[in-house]
């Protein structure tokens, strides 16, 4: 009986203890295979990070990320607050902003060098975004890293935004660090974001290389047009179906481009600041555009970069429809992307596509607009505008500086409620072909164009720290 009950309890402890190894076992493999897993993902990092040489940004910039006069948060998940504070809490704050995403960009469209991989040729290094917008992101950035770097200590505190979003609207981005800011009942005294550039022999007849700074930018409308008509068998068409009708009314609206509204927006005063780099006959007729617009207009609408100045532009961007050779299309739909001139309002371009497509057969849906912005100041008093002014001048003394209109849209418009005076304007210089690389193919910088951009932002910040400007009789140069 005790042998039995001896056998029996070996083999209770057998069984236990082969349960206790498997358990074991199954334990071991899952944390083998996780672990397998974890190694292979960083592998995988790694080898991204080997191809792409990501760095972190403390390590780039070790003052601007460890010094106890600026503070950094991350506002919506991906964008960047830099709060840098100033000895003097009197002198309101100013803002300097730029953003980090890019639109897409594929090797195969004709790039001379990978749009990622910032390639150096021949003096310009290639990427999607150098000049849109990583040449300010980084320039910021170096600038601030050398000023502290040097024991600089601003009197005027700014900040600097850096959104995640600016190429979808910025929603999240600007629009969480403008709440930020706002919750914090900040006011600023200026803002700096992209927009216009140094322009090189960019503008016909004019005599030297002009800084346009953009006090206003365009309105935006993005419209879907829609048509839909019966589905069924390609080989009984009706008359038209839904692309035809589509087709047509997007014909309509390319073939009846907006008014010509040159001269009644802030380029009347563009070209009152840059008459004088013209030549005679464009000098006077830049000096009278009430009587030359007509004329003016109609040889800049030839060209699409000062197209853009003339009316409110109209782009068709995306088209979709149908699914299958022999099926008819049910439904069509475009997007139409509007840049509205100051002269018109959103109200009244939505009235014109409509009369213009003419159809009620096509479906017109609002997807996102906006009239054009306010017009920040330029005159003598202006601190932002004059600050900007001495910084380029210092530095290019040969470049004429210019107020204009920002034809594309910036986050800066969604600061509104924390100043009067945004400025659109990125120290990059821009030569003939160099505007179409702007979202195109062989977005390049040069490394002469970039050491300029830190040092405008170097100087810029330097030069903001003064109190008040000088009585505007000691010109503009003598700040
Ligand atoms: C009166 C002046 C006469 C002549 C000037 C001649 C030529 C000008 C040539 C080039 C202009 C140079 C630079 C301007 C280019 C781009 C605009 C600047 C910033 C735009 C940034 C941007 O791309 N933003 C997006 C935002 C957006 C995103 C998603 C949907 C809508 C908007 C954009 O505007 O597309
Ligand atoms: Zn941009
Ligand atoms: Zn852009």
């Amino acid at each position: 009986m005790l042998v039995h009950n001896k056998w029996r309890i070996i083999r209770l402890l057998t069984l236990v203890g082969l349960s206790l190894l498997l358990v074991l076992l199954i334990l071991f493999i899952v944390v083998m295979s996780r672990t397998f897993t974890l190694k292979e993902n960083l592998g995988l990092q790694f080898a991204q990070w080997e191809n792409t040489t990501i760095i972190s940004a403390d390590i780039i910039f070790p003052n601007v990320f460890s010094s106890s006069l600026v503070k950094h948060e991350v506002v919506g998940n991906y964008s960047h607050l830099f709060t840098v504070l100033g000895t003097d809490p009197e002198l309101v704050p100013y803002m300097l902003l730029a953003h980090i995403d890019v639109v897409p960009a594929n090797e195969v469209d004709g790039w001379e060098a990978p749009p990622f991989s910032a390639k150096e040729l021949n003096g310009f290094i290639y990427g999607r975004g150098t000049i849109d917008n990583k040449q300010c992101v980084m320039g910021i950035l170096q600038a601030v890293e050398y000023l502290l770097e040097r024991g600089y200590v601003p009197r005027r505190g700014f900040y600097i935004g850096l959104g995640h979003d600016e190429e979808v609207y910025g929603y999240n981005g600007a629009v969480n660090i403008a709440k930020v800011l706002k919750s914090g009942g900040v006011k600023l005294q200026y803002i700096l974001d992209e927009g216009l550039a140094v322009m090189d022999g960019i503008i016909t007849g004019l005599n030297g290389p002009a800084a346009l700074i953009g006090v206003s930018e365009k309105g935006q409308a993005t419209v879907k047009l829609s048509a839909s008509t019966r589905l069924g068998h390609s080989s009984m068409p009706p008359k038209e179906n839904s692309i035809g009708i589509l087709a047509a009314a997007i014909t309509r609206l390319e073939e009846s481009p907006m008014p010509r509204l040159f001269g009644y927006g802030p380029e009347q005063s563009t070209f009152e600041h840059l008459a004088h780099k013209f030549q005679f006959p464009l000098r006077f007729m830049m000096s009278n555009l009430w009587l030359f617009n007509p004329l003016l207009s109609r040889v800049m609408e030839r060209r699409p970069d000062m197209n853009a100045f003339v009316r409110t532009t109209t782009a068709v961007t995306m088209f979709n429809s149908g699914v299958k050779v022999n099926v008819l299309p049910s439904h069509a739909e475009a997007f139409v992307n509007l840049r509205i001139h100051p002269a018109q309002t959103l109200q009244e371009v939505l009235d014109l596509i409509k009369s213009t497509i003419s159809d009620n057969r096509v479906k017109l849906e609002l997807v996102d607009g906006f009239d054009s912005l306010p017009i920040s100041s330029y005159d003598e008093q202006s601190f932002g505008y004059q600050i900007i002014k001495k910084t380029l001048l210092d530095m290019f003394p040969q470049v004429t500086v210019a107020p204009s209109i920002c034809i594309g849209n910036t986050d800066s418009r969604h600061y509104m409620d924390l100043t009067q005076d945004i400025y659109r304007f990125n120290p990059t210089w821009l030569r003939p072909g160099e505007p179409e690389r702007i979202h195109g193919i062989n977005e390049r910088m040069s490394v002469q164009n970039y050491e300029e951009i830190v040092l405008f932002y170097f100087q810029l910040i330097q030069e903001s720290d003064i109190r008040i400007l000088p009585p505007s009789h000691t010109g503009q140069h003598e700040l």
